[in-house]
Formats: C-alpha cells, sequence, structure tokens
C-alpha cells in the first residue's frame, strides 16, 4: 500500500509516530464498527485530504489482518459524506468531486446545514461513527479526544479523530511525504480554508512584488510555523477568550478605567519555600509591582507542587480577583505542575500549543520536541500568548490568570515590564490611580496609640490605616493609605490632633 509504504520508508520519526498513532485509531474504529456504521466526512481540506489517506491505508491495515489484497485505488467502501455549499471555493469543490472518481468514493453530498444534514443521514443510514479532520488548535477542538460523542443537540454519533494531535507541520510532512494531490488553493498561498466569504490567501506567504502586478504566494506547506495558520481566515474573536476582567453580576464588564479598585491574587507553587529551604522574594516584589500601579493585593498564598493544590488555590482565586499572577513550577521537571494545575482549575486539558513549541524550539533546540513537547503543552481553548521582543518565550495568559516562568527577582522584573509593554495583554494590567501613603511613626506605646488609632479607621472608613514595628525597640509606624491625597492628608493631620504636638514625624 503506498501510503503505508512512503511514511515507513520515510526517516522523519515524528511523522512516524504521528502516522502510527492515527492508524492506530483508525483500526479500533473499525473494529468497534461495522463498515456500514462508518462515515468519513470529507470536504476537500487539507486535514481532510490527509484523513482521507490515513483511512484508506488504515482499511488496508486492517483487512490485510483477514484476507491478502494489494490495496488497489478503488479500494475504499467508508460511506463519504460532503456538505456542498454554494459559498464553498470552486476549486474545493472540484477536487472534492475529482478525489472521490479517483479513489472510488461512495459519497453522499448533502446540501443543508451540518446538523439537520447529519440528522437526516442518520435516521435514513445505519451510520454510528463520523470520521473527521479535526485538529488541537481548531476552534471546535476544544474539549474533544479522539473519540468524541456528538454534543447535545447533535443527532447522537461517535465523532472520531485520528489527526486530533496533529499539527500543521505534521499535516504538511504528510501530503508531502506520501506525495498525494491537495486542492490547488495550497499552492496559492491559502493555509486553512473556509467558505469564500471568510478566507483569503495567508499574508505571510506573499511574494513582495514592485510591478504593481497580481500579487503571488508561496504554496502553504512553505509557512514555516503552524501558529500563522489562520492568518488568513476572518476572526471570530471570542469574547470570553479575551476577557481580562469577570463581568458584573449584570454581565457587564467592569470598565477597568472606571475602577480605582482591582485586585490580583499571588500564588507561588514551591515546597523548598514551604519547608523554608528558599525565601520568596518574587511574591514580595509583586506585591510593589501591583500596588505601585494602583492594584490592591489581598491575599498572596504558597502552595505545594501539586496538581490538586495549584488547581484549588486558583479556582478560589480567579473568581474572586480580576488577576491571579502565579510563579514557581513551570518547566519540564515532574515537579512542574503549574500548567496542569491551571488547566484542572479551568476544566480544561493540557494540550499541544504549536506557537509554543516553535518558541520553545528556538530558545532549545530540538532537546525535547521529540514525538511531544511535555514543556509546549498549555491549558487547551483558553491560553492566549503575550509576546514581548525581550521576551524568548512569551507569558502564558489564561483569561484573568498569568504565569510567570521567572525564578528570580531580575527574571521577574524583566517578566513584568514586558507585560505592561505587550499590546497583547488586552489592558489587563490597566494602571489605575496610584495610591497616596503616608508613614508616620512615634514613639508612643501601642496602649497609648491603640483607641485613637480606632477612632480615627471609623473617621476615615475609606482609607486604609496600618501599624506595624521594625522592632519592639524602634518606634511605631502608622501607614495611612488611599486613592485621594487630600484625605490622606486629612487623616495624617487628624492623627497628630489626637496626640501631643510633636508626637509624630513623617517618615519616606
Ligand atoms: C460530520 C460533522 C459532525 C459534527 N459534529 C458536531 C458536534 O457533535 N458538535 C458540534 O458542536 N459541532 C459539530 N460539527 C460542526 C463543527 O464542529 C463545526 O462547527 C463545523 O466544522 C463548522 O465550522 P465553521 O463554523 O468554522 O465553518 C460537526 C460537523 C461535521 C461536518
Ligand atoms: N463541508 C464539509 N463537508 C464535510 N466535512 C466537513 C466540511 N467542513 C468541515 N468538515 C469536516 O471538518 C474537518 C475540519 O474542517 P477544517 O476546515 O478545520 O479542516 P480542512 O477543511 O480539512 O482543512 P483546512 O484547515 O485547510 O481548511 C474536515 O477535515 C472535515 O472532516
Ligand atoms: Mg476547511
Amino acid at each position: 500500500m503506498e501510503i503505508d509504504k512512503a511514511i515507513r520508508e520515510s526517516d522523519d520519526r515524528r511523522l512516524k509516530t504521528k502516522y502510527n498513532n492515527a492508524i492506530y485509531v483508525i483500526r479500533r474504529a473499525l473494529a468497534l464498527y461495522s463498515i456500514e456504521e462508518l462515515a468519513f466526512s470529507f470536504n476537500g481540506g487539507k486535514d481532510s485530504t490527509v484523513l482521507l489517506h490515513l483511512l484508506r491505508a488504515g482499511y488496508f491495515l486492517h483487512r490485510g489482518e483477514q484476507s491478502c489484497s494489494n490495496g488497489s485505488l478503488m479500494d475504499f467502501p467508508i460511506r463519504t459524506i460532503y456538505f456542498e455549499s454554494t459559498s464553498a471555493f470552486p476549486e474545493i469543490n472540484l477536487f472534492t468531486h475529482d478525489t472521490a472518481t479517483i479513489y472510488g468514493l461512495q459519497m453522499d453530498i448533502l446540501r443543508s446545514d451540518f446538523k439537520s444534514g447529519l440528522e437526516a443521514l442518520l435516521k435514513a443510514k445505519p451510520i454510528r461513527a463520523i470520521f473527521l479532520g479535526v485538529r488541537i488548535g481548531d476552534p471546535t477542538a476544544v474539549g474533544q479526544e479522539q473519540f468524541s460523542p456528538s454534543s447535545p443537540g447533535w443527532p447522537p454519533f461517535m465523532r472520531v479523530n485520528p489527526i486530533l494531535d496533529w499539527s500543521y507541520r505534521d499535516v504538511w510532512a504528510f501530503l508531502l511525504t506520501s506525495k498525494v494531490q491537495y486542492c490547488s488553493l495550497y499552492n496559492q498561498g491559502y493555509t486553512s480554508i473556509g467558505s469564500i466569504h471568510d478566507t483569503i490567501p495567508n499574508a505571510l506567504l506573499s511574494i513582495s512584488n514592485s510591478s504593481g502586478s497580481k500579487e503571488n504566494f508561496k504554496p502553504a506547506y512553505l509557512l514555516s510555523d503552524g501558529r500563522l495558520e489562520r492568518a488568513g481566515r476572518a476572526k471570530k474573536v471570542s469574547a470570553s477568550a479575551s476577557r481580562c476582567f469577570p463581568a458584573d453580576e449584570n454581565g457587564m464588564d467592569v470598565d477597568s478605567n472606571q475602577n480605582s479598585m482591582l485586585t490580583a491574587s499571588i500564588i507561588a507553587v514551591g515546597d523548598e519555600i514551604l519547608s523554608g529551604t528558599v525565601e520568596d522574594q518574587l511574591g514580595h516584589l509583586l506585591c510593589k509591582k501591583l500596588h505601585s500601579i494602583g492594584w490592591s493585593v489581598p491575599q498572596a498564598a504558597v502552595v505545594r507542587n501539586d496538581i490538586d493544590s495549584v488547581a484549588e488555590e486558583v479556582e478560589q482565586r480567579k473568581s474572586t480577583n480580576n488577576m491571579v499572577f502565579l510563579y514557581g513550577g513551570v518547566g519540564p521537571l515532574h515537579s512542574d505542575v503549574t500548567l496542569a494545575g491551571v488547566a484542572k482549575a479551568f476544566g480544561v486539558r493540557l494540550a499541544p500549543d504549536e506557537e509554543f513549541e516553535e518558541y520553545l524550539r528556538m530558545l532549545i533546540g530540538y532537546q525535547c520536541t521529540g514525538d511531544r513537547n511535555e514543556m509546549a503543552q498549555l491549558p487547551e481553548g483558553i491560553t492566549e500568548l503575550l509576546h514581548h521582543e525581550r521576551l524568548p518565550v512569551p507569558l502564558i495568559k489564561c483569561q484573568n490568570v498569568i504565569i510567570f516562568s521567572a525564578t528570580n527577582v531580575s527574571e521577574l522584573e524583566m517578566q513584568w515590564d514586558c507585560l505592561i509593554e505587550s499590546k497583547d495583554s488586552g489592558g489587563c494590567l490597566v494602571p489605575l490611580k496610584p495610591y497616596s501613603t503616608k508613614h508616620l511613626t512615634t514613639h508612643s506605646s501601642d496602649v497609648e496609640a491603640a483607641q485613637p488609632l480606632s477612632k480615627l479607621c471609623l473617621e476615615f472608613p475609606d482609607l486604609y490605616i496600618g501599624c506595624y514595628r521594625k522592632s519592639r525597640q524602634e518606634p511605631l509606624v502608622v501607614s495611612i493609605k488611599g486613592k485621594d491625597p487630600a484625605r490622606v492628608q486629612s487623616a495624617a493631620e487628624a492623627l497628630r490632633k489626637k496626640f501631643n504636638p510633636g508626637a509624630f514625624s513623617e517618615i519616606n
């Protein structure tokens, strides 16, 4: 069988692994369902073209167990469904029909929408499972596994996704290695094809021409990293994915600029901090940074390097704070569980992120990018990467949770600055009116100071009034903090009046 032979003879180890995994899924489906119960959803796109040839190979191998066959071109009995639409590109339509003829596909052409088309088809035929060319990174892949039942509200069938874990690069490695035909649009700069209304060639493949004649494009396989695959597709921006601030009880976004009180919670992940082996300096720095831009930090926690501990803390903090910051436990080690904990807190799984993998590859080469790079697995469907030219690897943001990879103060300083400057952060760290603070010291005893300070708190409930001492021998420091400098000044004067003249002096 030519496909199986081409892949087995190639020296692309990663492609072989992906191929074997996909063939495994296909063969399990062929073992679970009869041929009449299976269907293949084919639309002439690159992913479904890959799937067609994998199904041909998988079917050939499956049948080989039962009888001898040389796997002729016309040997493909799985019912194929194509939702034909007037808004599809003519090239896609032509390729789909030509391919059906070449490979003898028994094609059911449906002209309704997906859901009602499937409802009618499943009433008429004994179909129980449908093969799809869905890949992680596709908007519709979120939450799907290789075998995923159709969603509630859809007719009941099993969605079988043999190439779910394939990347853009894997798709092209397969198509080029197996030397199969694909739709001509992929040679004209199209990298992912939707309808004629929402798809244009990928500008990143444009070949600049100064003559002003028709713009030319490089072929899709030359797009070096898959993160740009959808650059030619009209964006459907999901409001929830880019939302930084929780909606208020009326479902309205909190207008951060109007809001002078935004809160951030800090979570350090580190057994070593809890055992006292390492002193946490990053939490201190983050508190200072947040305070300097007018944010308030109601709590900072240290949790163990344990998925459930991280998940529990994140789950609590993300719903009660505008932002949550994590550090520690990021990397390839067994104890690096922070991202898994964040994924668990949001109820999603970790999935390979091709864009992130590309950055890691630039940083650490192919050291750990064999068949699977664990470090490139990020919470699926909720992760945004925040880029900055000074960051070798982007920062990870999962809705209102940001994960720093910094391991010391200077790395965190740099990542913080990049976060503030990053255009991708969607203003999630909007600077607020800064705090105005006055520190006053006194040699009065705590007992003498206690009652007047309690009264002051009642008189200025809008201000934060706190006290601390560096040691029992040193003076008591009273700090008065608020967003209105005039109020802070009034409180300082009121405090002085409650004591003998000269009892308090102001320090910086
Ligand atoms: C055979 C088939 C089965 C599908 N099953 C489901 C499903 O179970 N749940 C769902 O939400 N969408 C399902 N879809 C719809 C796709 O997830 C997706 O909405 C569709 O490919 C359209 O993508 P577009 O909006 O980018 O055009 C199915 C589509 C096809 C072709
Ligand atoms: N009109 C359709 N008819 C039948 N199946 C479809 C149709 N549209 C989508 N599908 C199924 O959904 C899968 C995912 O579609 P998607 O558009 O992401 O991939 P593709 O069309 O194969 O490749 P590309 O990303 O280059 O457009 C397809 O591989 C196919 O199995
Ligand atoms: Mg498509």
